[in-house]
């Protein structure tokens, strides 16, 4: 059988959009400007669910650069839709519900690029009970803090303009750092356990408070070596245990592509590479029983699980939610949104202490078993 049509992911945009005055686009240098391209990708991506409804996020629109035009076709639309709700879901569970004696717990995003989740938790909990930190190349923090500082709303939601609360962005404005929010300008291939500690390279950043990690897209574009050594970074200095310090617990997210061997895994290969993107950890990491290995042999001994976007479409969302998405377009190319939502998925593997478990509400997620 022939390989099926398979729209080119990221760049499947329709229509036109207003463009943001403030900003001219979004022009990256040097020999990584494809990787850090592919955040603006990702923001149009959102934008476009945001603007039909799928998603519901006042923080996009101040984050995204302007661009010729926004709409995704309903196949993207509605995996923008389930990436996001999915890891939403397992940062809700990581911060429990919000408590005033909450122990405080910190979220640290790789690549998070031009990511709006810090300000939509920031305006879920009254006062922030976790410390977030988004790393990502300088061109692509700079361009946040710039997006930060041309907008009043995102500005009231770190609370820049409260007397209370010190925000300082370094000389170079490509860093910023507030109480409960950190942007970190930093390619994370200078990351391996041998590398300084966290407090020294990521000012802000807590080694004993319990910490969860994002690659949300990010590690793919580095080679296994380098992928594995980021988290074996973390792995060493936040879940630093000895017989004197107990285990700080410590918790993965990734959403990756996966199954790159079959017809439709090889053409979305060949489409991204000639666009100049190469996924340098797919073959690696290529299925689901890959990813939850890669956690086992990182140490994130007490659970690993993973599913792909299909499944978890089907098992996490609501009856009524389902209609209330499938209403919002037609999507008539039911075999075509399949095969893409099989080739993506979210993995989820965690440390935690016997005593008093931080990542309880993840072990009840329901996740796909089998070695595909
Ligand atoms: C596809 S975008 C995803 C952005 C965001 N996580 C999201 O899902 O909306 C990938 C991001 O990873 C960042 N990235 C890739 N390699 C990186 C590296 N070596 N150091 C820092 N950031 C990196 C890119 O600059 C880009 O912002």
């Amino acid at each position: 059988m022939a390989a099926p049509q398979i729209p080119n992911l990221n760049t499947l945009r329709r229509g036109p959009r207003r463009s943001r005055p403030d900003d001219g686009p979004y022009r990256p240098q040097g020999k990584d400007c494809i990787v850090q391209s592919t955040d603006n990708d990702a923001s149009v991506s959102r934008l476009s669910a945001v603007e039909l409804g799928y998603l519901d996020d006042a923080y996009v629109e101040a984050l995204t650069p302007s661009e010729s035009a926004t709409r995704r076709f309903p196949i993207i639309n509605r995996g923008t839709y389930v990436r996001a709700t999915a890891i939403d879901q397992l940062v809700a569970r990581f911060l429990g519900p919000y408590s005033a004696d909450n122990q405080k717990k910190q979220i640290i995003s790789l690549g998070a690029g031009s990511d709006t989740r810090i300000f939509r938790l920031l305006s879920s909990r009254s006062t922030p009970d976790f410390v977030y930190h988004e790393i990502d190349f300088s061109v692509n923090t700079a361009a946040k803090v710039r997006a930060i500082r041309s907008s009043s709303l995102l500005q009231q939601v770190l609370g820049i303009n409260a007397s209370e609360n010190k925000v300082t962005v370094s000389k170079s404005a490509d860093a910023l750092h507030s109480p409960s929010y950190h942007l970190h300008p930093l390619d994370l291939r200078v990351l391996s356990p041998n590398t300084s500690s966290p407090e020294t390279i990521l000012p802000g950043v807590e080694t004993e408070l319990p910490t969860l990690l994002i690659s949300e897209c990010c590690l793919i574009y580095l080679s296994p070596t380098e992928a594995d050594n980021v988290v074996a970074f973390f792995t060493k200095h936040i879940s630093n245990h000895t017989s004197q310090q107990p285990t700080t617990p410590l918790g993965l997210i990734f959403y990756e592509p996966i199954r790159p061997n079959d017809p439709f895994g090889r053409t979305m290969v060949s489409n991204l590479a000639a666009r100049g993107i190469h996924l340098q950890t797919l073959h690696r990491y290529a299925s689901l029983e890959a990813q939850r290995a890669r956690f086992r042999e990182q140490g994130l001994a007490s659970g690993q699980a993973a599913a792909d976007i299909d499944f978890i479409w089907e098992r996490w969302v609501g009856e009524e939610e389902k209609e209330r998405v499938a209403g919002l377009e037609m999507l008539d190319e039911m075999e075509e949104w399949r095969l893409l939502a099989r080739h993506y998925c979210v993995a989820w593997g965690w440390r935690d202490r016997d005593d008093e478990p931080v990542f309880g509400g993840w072990k009840n997620l329901e996740a796909q078993e089998g070695s595909e």
